[in-house]
């Protein structure tokens, strides 16, 4: 709602109250519109100022409202009503105004924001334009490249920034509420003819066309089959063509093409999913508001590979005192350099301070003792964390955190080399450990919840999203990453090519496809893997050479690895480089003829795989694996691993995640499309729909939110 007050005698005052961003719901635009007829009737009001509760203008439209009937005045006949009104009207910018927000503000006559609040179209990111108006009065007032800058990319600006490109009148330290009264106070009886923004004509640069096409190309290399970003192209495209009214219309159009889509409700899904995974519960039934962290002054990273090296300087940016430790001379100074390097770049990029003060490197592990939490992070081998982990149990203090950077190990195998086995946490970062965003906090059976909590708490205060999931082989991530991996290498066996399943993941969406992938994170990570698994035997011809525990294996990846194929690091992988180290990846012949030569060797003929059995296929079995996981209580429900595969392995945004794509397809497609495949390839692993999978698609396909009401939680044992 808004309440209503009158300062100093003559200005009437309208308060956005809708914790915790005052977003506009229906209570909020009633009560802006009922307001402003009460300002606009009380002879003794001479203007009005516009704000909102709590430090926040406005957060923009009520998200939650979209799924349901809308109800209340709408957003564009109130931000008319407020600029069409006879008495001047200033919007008090505290915090944020975003989306709807800010498009209010823009109907407001004066705009006067406090110094450190931020400012911004963010639509995009909901797979909306700014449809209240926004994509009209913005480019009138800024100009279109930088309305376009701002309404493609969803980026936020400072008070300062806003102030430079003309979007607020004043900027002040102060306090915004009582410097818009005094603003409001001195324009009362000016003329509003030059106040409102609807009414200028939009500036037309020469160079028109050509900004325009630009556009369209930059969002599209961007957006990756995102629909919003080239619409909201064309909705600023609108402001410059049309007189206002007709804009007006245009972006409705576009507004409600993009509200109807589905990637509009994928991306709205994400935007409360990765904010839901915040609260976390656990299988044993601890959770994020019964479990407290410790404090954590001081950090220990231990081994300054890259992913040590990453993990020392998000620690060290998020301002905690980081014990660096490598054993080997050499290693440690050139971590140190590479360490420094990192800082420098990110200090310069976000305009902080150096933290390089904030890191102390040793090479001994004992400079650990006095730490809170240590982090280790040296190679991916039980033996070495084993024997690193019962050092560390020894040295430290009583009370610290032991976490692991393990990619996929058993963390309760880890914490049994320890004196206690509660204190013990997986904390799986991804590379490059300082920039991506998402943190698997991996808790073992007797991790206890405020070492669970601490750890949530010590990724969010390093800027990640951390996702709590049990201990399994993998985790949530790798887990679902075999059956996707195994799907492709099988397409590869029966006829197709690495480009052609690479197209169809690309075309879906991915950043780059899995072939692509695998040659840049390097083939001999999964070849280390597969050989501590005791999978990998020496090359021989015959069905067996391609079974393993009863099940179909594919050997291809460890042929190409014996043949010192890495990828890109060699030049050479499913692709071909120009040099080693070189990125674009090239069809290679000689690939193309070991396919054709291993089929010949294995007795398998070649058939025509179209693009829907690729998707399928790889999408399906990964999709088939995270309904296990879900059922095993790996995680504690979908949006988990929607979060994780946005975050950590480029599943596209505006398909939710693969459990919010799943249920879009319709859970009873999936389970047909597994069980079709699995017929004609009874030999495939992974293609049996699980029973979570087959139930809740035997029960009408239940909307995802319901879908926590199926799956059976075991009790708490804390
Ligand atoms: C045929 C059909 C035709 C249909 C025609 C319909 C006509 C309708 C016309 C409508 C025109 C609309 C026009 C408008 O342009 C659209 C919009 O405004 S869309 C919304 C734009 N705003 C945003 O995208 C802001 C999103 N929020 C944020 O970025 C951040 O939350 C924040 C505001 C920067 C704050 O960040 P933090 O401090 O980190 O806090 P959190 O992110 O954790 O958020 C706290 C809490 O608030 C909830 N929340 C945030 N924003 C909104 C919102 N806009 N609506 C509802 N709820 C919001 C958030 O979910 C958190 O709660 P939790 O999920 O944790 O419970």
């Amino acid at each position: 709602m808004a309440l209503y007050s009158r300062v100093s005698g003559s200005v009437g005052m309208i308060t956005l109250q809708n914790p915790p961003v005052n977003a506009l719901s229906a209570a909020v635009r009633q009560g802006i519109v009922d307001m402003m007829h009460r300002a606009l009737s009380e002879p003794e009001v001479k203007s009005v100022v516009i704000c909102g509760q709590n430090g926040k203008f406005c957060g923009g439209a009520d998200i939650r409202e979209f799924g349901a009937k809308m109800t209340g005045p709408p957003l564009v006949p109130m931000v008319h009503l407020i600029e069409a009104a006879s008495k001047p009207v200033v919007a008090a910018i505290e915090g944020i105004a975003l989306g709807g927000g800010l498009e209010l503000a823009l109907s407001c006559h004066y705009r006067i924001a406090h110094s450190k609040a931020r400012l911004g179209f963010p639509e995009v990111a909901l797979g909306l334009l700014p449809g209240a108006g926004g994509t009209q009065r913005l480019p009138r007032l800024i100009g279109v490249p930088a309305a376009l800058d701002l309404i493609t990319t969803g980026r936020h600006v400072t008070a300062a920034e806003a102030r430079q490109l003309g979007i607020v009148d004043e900027v002040t330290d102060l306090n915004a509420v009582d410097a818009a009264v005094k603003f409001a106070q001195s324009v009362t009886g000016k003329s509003l003819d030059a106040r409102r923004i609807s009414t200028y004509p939009c500036p037309r640069p020469p160079d028109l066309d050509a900004i325009f096409e630009r556009a369209m190309q930059q969002v599209r290399r961007s957006a990756r089959g995102a629909i919003a970003p080239g619409t909201c192209v064309q909705a600023v495209h609108a402001a410059v063509t049309l007189p206002y009214a007709k804009g007006m219309e245009r972006e409705r159009e576009l507004f409600s093409l993009l509200f109807t889509s589905g990637q509009a409700r994928a991306l709205q899904y994400y935007f409360f999913a990765q904010r839901a995974v915040s609260r976390w519960s656990t299988a044993n039934g601890a959770r994020w508001d019964t479990s407290k962290p410790r404090p954590v002054r001081k950090a220990a990273v231990i081994g300054l590979g890259t992913m040590g090296r990453g993990i020392t300087v998000s620690l060290a940016q998020a301002g905690f005192s980081v014990v660096a430790v490598e054993t080997q001379e050499k290693q440690l100074s050139e971590a140190k350099q590479a360490v420094s390097g990192m800082l420098e770049r990110g200090a310069k990029r976000r305009g902080v301070p150096l933290a390089h003060d904030k890191i102390k490197y040793s090479c001994s592990v004992q400079a650990v003792a006095d730490v809170d939490l240590v982090i280790e992070a040296v190679f991916e081998d039980m033996a070495l964390k084993k024997t690193v982990f019962q050092q560390l149990s020894a040295i430290c203090k009583p009370g610290v955190l032991l976490c692991t950077n393990t990619s996929g190990l058993d963390i309760d195998e880890l914490a049994s080399q320890t004196q206690s086995p509660e204190l013990v946490v997986g904390m799986h970062f991804f590379a490059p450990a300082h920039v991506m965003q998402l943190l698997e906090v991996v808790y073992g059976p007797r991790s206890s919840p405020e070492v669970v909590a601490t750890a949530m708490q010590m990724g969010k205060k390093m800027g990640k999203v951390s996702v709590a999931v049990g201990n399994c082989r993998g985790f949530v991530g790798n887990r679902m990453l075999k059956p996707y991996l195994e799907q492709a290498f099988f397409l590869l066996e029966e006829g197709a090519t690495p480009e052609q399943v690479d197209q169809v993941l690309e075309e879906f969406g991915f950043a780059m496809g899995v072939f692509k992938v695998s040659d840049l994170s390097g083939l001999d990570v999964g070849w280390k893997v597969r050989k501590a698994d005791g999978l990998v035997s020496p090359a021989s011809t015959g069905t067996s050479a391609r079974i393993r525990g009863g099940s179909r294996y594919s050997p291809l990846g460890d042929l190409l690895c014996e043949r010192g194929r890495f990828g890109q690091k060699t030049g050479r992988g499913w692709y071909q480089y120009d040099k080693p180290g070189g990125r674009v990846a090239k069809p290679d012949p000689w690939l193309h003829g070991f396919l054709e030569e291993y089929r010949a060797q294995h007795g398998l003929v070649a058939r025509h795989i179209d693009h829907q059995e690729v998707l399928e296929r790889c999408l399906y079995a990964l999709i088939n694996e995270g309904f296990q996981i879900l059922q095993d209580g790996i995680a504690a429900g979908p949006e988990d691993i929607d979060v994780i595969y946005v975050l950590g392995y480029g599943w596209p945004r505006h398909r939710g995640g693969p459990m919010f794509y799943a249920g879009q397809v319709g859970l009873d497609k999936v389970v047909e499309r597994l069980e079709h495949y699995q017929q004609i390839h009874p030999d495939v692993p992974g293609l049996q729909p699980c029973s979570l999978l087959r139930k809740l698609a035997a029960s009408g396909n239940p909307a995802i939110h319901k879908w926590r009401e199926v799956i059976q939680k075991p009790r708490s044992q804390l």
